[in-house]
């Protein structure tokens, strides 16, 4: 992990791939930013409207911020909260360079695990936690190569208390991110989905 152009990256020595770094406007992810993009994104589509004036949403598993910037573009204010102090460093140096627009509306907590946060106060918990890939390694994009390598799959146990913790802080719903073909979060059957080809958003809702 160093610098690479003005960047906190990570990348293999001697390897040929370009530095994996944290930019909320580059390539991709700056066009699914697009204010008429991000209405049709499923994730957007899964958290609904906000109401009773709570705007606010839990990244419970920030990773690598991208979701988290889409729902900041939506209108969101979103607090993340990541585990892994390599990934956090990497979202704190991308959050410094974002546009002070979607920053604003985007809360990194100090790197920890999911705790002790305020119940009752949000629109939604939003959970995406690892799950091993389909895909043969080579086809595995950079990013979620890297997520495999820095944060370990968690225990069939450990989803159930992710779950639980997320709907004991009583939010309108917690949504959570799955490939298309995974089961259910700790084998909890959600309200609805919104589906894609290769992800889905489970909503259970609370409320
Ligand atoms: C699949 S990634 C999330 C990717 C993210 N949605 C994005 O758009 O970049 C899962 C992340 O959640 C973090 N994580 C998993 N369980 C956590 C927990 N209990 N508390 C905090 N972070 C957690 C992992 O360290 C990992 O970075």
């Amino acid at each position: 992990m160093g610098w690479y152009q003005d960047a906190l990256a990570l990348w293999v020595p001697g390897g040929k791939e370009t530095p994996l770094s944290v930019n909320f406007t580059d390539g991709k992810q700056g066009y699914r930013l697009s204010p008429e993009r991000v209405r049709h994104e499923r994730l957007i589509k899964a958290l609904g409207k906000p109401r009773d004036d709570r705007h606010q949403i839990l990244d419970a598993t920030a990773g690598l911020g991208r979701d988290a910037a889409l729902m900041a573009q939506a209108g969101f204010d979103v607090t993340l909260v990541e585990r892994s102090p390599y990934i956090h460093a990497m979202l704190e140096d991308g959050l410094r360079r974002a546009p002070p627009a979607l920053s604003a509306k985007m809360t990194l907590l100090p790197c920890q695990d999911s705790v002790q946060v305020p119940a009752d106060v949000w629109h939604a918990v939003y959970l995406d936690p690892m799950f091993p890939a389909r895909e043969k390694s080579a086809a595995v994009k950079k990013d979620l190569r890297w997520l495999q390598v820095l944060c370990a799959y968690p225990q069939p146990a450990e989803e159930e208390a992710l779950l639980a913790w997320a709907m004991s802080l009583q939010p309108h719903r917690v949504v959570v991110k799955r490939p298309g073909k995974a089961p259910d979060l700790a084998g909890k059957t959600p309200g609805f989905s919104q589906k894609g080809k290769a992800v889905r958003f489970d909503v259970y809702l609370m409320g």
